[in-house]
């Protein structure tokens, strides 16, 4: 393949400096089940006890970055030519998909490297997917990653069905949904394993996660 002819360009605030500034390290903590498992839940929990502690953060959720970042042809076709739509596009098939977690990916590795706390809350369905991300991270800094398996069981996700997905999968009005019609390949050895479907509330789910952040976002003394 021919040479891209692109090269990176270096900024003279560093990443310390940034890092320095926030008094903590930036990492990805990435979040990842099936549909209604809980991951905007917890994340959104997580996300205030940490803004609560004074820390800066930033969420990247999948169905808000679904409305831009990574909008369905359907969407973009309001403002752009069908070519268009069609081109970048995305939707839920295994290369949609692939794109789709490839950007947020890339968006969150560009977050933490300002510093910041990245929450994110995608069904990334594919490990390869998710360890691209994995690598990309680890790549910028080693341990700045931390995968967080919602294990929520399927018949829990489908019995909330908070949005009516489910439903309409099972009667084959949604192609490729996740745990229906399409794979989820769970986590083979996640940071944290959080089992959902018991009594837990979201606050307790996302106060276990917080604990095991701690060292993490800490800057080396
Ligand atoms: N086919 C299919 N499969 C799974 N999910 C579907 C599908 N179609 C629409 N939705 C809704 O889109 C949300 C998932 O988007 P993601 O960007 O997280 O998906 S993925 O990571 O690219 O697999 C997902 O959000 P959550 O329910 O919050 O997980 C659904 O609301
Ligand atoms: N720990 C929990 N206990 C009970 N219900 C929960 C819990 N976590 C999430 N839920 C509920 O499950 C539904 C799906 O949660 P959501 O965060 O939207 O999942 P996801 O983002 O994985 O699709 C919501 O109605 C939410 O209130």
């Amino acid at each position: 393949m021919a040479k891209s002819n692109i090269v990176w360009h270096d900024h003279s605030v560093s990443r310390d400096s940034r890092e320095t500034r926030l008094g903590q390290r930036g990492i990805v903590v990435w979040f990842t089940g099936l549909s209604g498992c809980g991951k905007s839940t917890i994340v959104n929990a997580l996300d205030q006890l940490l803004f609560d502690a004074g820390r800066a953060t930033t969420v990247l959720d999948g169905d808000n970055i679904r409305h831009g970042l990574c909008s369905p042809p359907e969407r973009l076709a309001e403002e752009h030519s069908d070519e268009f739509a069609k081109r970048f596009g995305l939707g839920f098939g295994e290369t949609d998909r692939e794109e789709n977690i490839r950007r947020i990916g890339s968006v969150a590795a560009l977050m933490a490297a300002s510093g910041l706390i990245t929450l994110t809350a995608f069904v990334s369905p594919y490990r390869r997917d998710r360890d691209r991300v994995r690598k990309i991270v680890n790549d910028q800094r080693e341990g700045d990653f931390v995968e967080v398996f919602v294990d929520t069981p399927l018949e829990i996700c489908e019995a909330r069905d908070p949005k009516g997905l489910y439903k309409k999968a099972r009667a084959g009005e949604i192609k490729n949904f996740t745990g229906i019609s399409d794979p989820y390949e769970a986590p083979e050895n996640p940071e944290i394993h959080l089992r959902g479907g018991d009594d837990r509330t979201p606050v307790d789910q996302a106060t276990e996660v917080l604990g095991l952040l701690a060292d993490r976002m800490k800057l080396a003394s």
